[in-house]
């Protein structure tokens, strides 16, 4: 049911193609924030299964990502996304690309896990009755059900942000972006949702700060200063990125430049 009513709504609009691969074409594309230069000359096209994003504080690493669902959008250059223009693509991203932020706590909105997961039912088309169903099954599908009534308020912050990836997940994107998806959990919750990441069919993009959490993946983006430094392997671009941290930190710490 969830793919009839995601592909009769997809057939009302038709500019993005779901399948396309190459999901993100960017050509020359930059953006700047307040007269600041934020990201700048991003030429690259994003296909794999698995691409990390990673950088220091402010290298543009939110901003880069949030181009890809449509919430920022470049005003220098050109963004495809998903085989369309970036500004017609936009109020169709919300059906084909899962967000999820840092902290579960901006991210959820509803009292009860249910009622959380349902949420994104109803917004593909589905009246109140069948999302509570159909929420209950899907999260049966993933072991979760003990927690459906739970008030979210009340979970663990490992099972906060288990929640906001099911919630977008049961839109079924094809691809699902986390900006630092991992930072408030202790390292075993860090571990599970690094695994439930790792086995989902969805496209991943995904920002971190600790290395570690890339492995499995297929391309490393390192951005610094709004630019893309380096694209490689991760073998490849997580050295160059340790050693350049070991290169710097050897240089005197100033606060102007934390
Ligand atoms: N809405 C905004 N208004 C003004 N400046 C902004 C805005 N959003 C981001 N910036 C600036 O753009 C730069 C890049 O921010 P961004 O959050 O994309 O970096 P980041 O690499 O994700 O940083 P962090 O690792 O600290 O989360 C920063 O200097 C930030 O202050």
């Amino acid at each position: 049911m969830a793919f009839w009513l995601t592909k009769n709504r997809q057939e009302q609009a038709r500019v993005c193609d779901p399948e396309a691969n190459p999901f993100a074409v960017f050509e020359g594309a930059g953006l700047e924030i307040g007269n600041r230069r934020i990201l700048s000359d991003l030429t690259l096209s994003l296909k794999e299964d698995r691409i990390g994003v990673i950088g220091l504080n402010g290298s543009g690493k939110s901003t880069f990502v949030r181009m890809l669902n449509g919430l920022r959008l470049p005003d220098h250059g050109s963004l495809r996304l998903f085989g369309a223009e970036a500004e017609k693509a936009a109020p169709e991203l919300p059906r084909h690309v899962g967000f999820v932020f840092q902290n579960p706590d901006h991210q959820a909105i509803f009292p009860t896990v249910e009622e959380e997961i349902a949420f994104g039912l109803t917004q593909l088309g589905a009246d109140k009755r069948e999302s509570r169903e159909r929420a209950l099954v899907f999260l049966q599908a993933h072991g979760c059900e003990a927690l459906a009534a739970s008030p979210i308020a009340e979970l663990s912050e490992g099972q906060k942000q288990l929640v906001c990836i099911l919630s977008v997940l049961v839109m079924e994107p094809r691809l699902l972006v986390l900006d630092e998806p991992m930072t408030s959990l202790d390292a075993l919750a860090s571990r599970r949702i690094r695994d439930k990441i790792l086995s989902l069919p969805q496209k991943i993009v995904m920002v971190s700060h600790d290395l570690g959490h890339f492995e499995g993946f297929d391309r490393i983006l390192w951005l610094e200063e709004g630019r893309l430094r380096m694209d490689g392997s991760p073998f490849e671009v997580l050295r160059a990125f340790e050693a350049d941290i070991s290169r710097r930190s050897g240089v005197k710490l100033e606060l102007a430049a934390l």
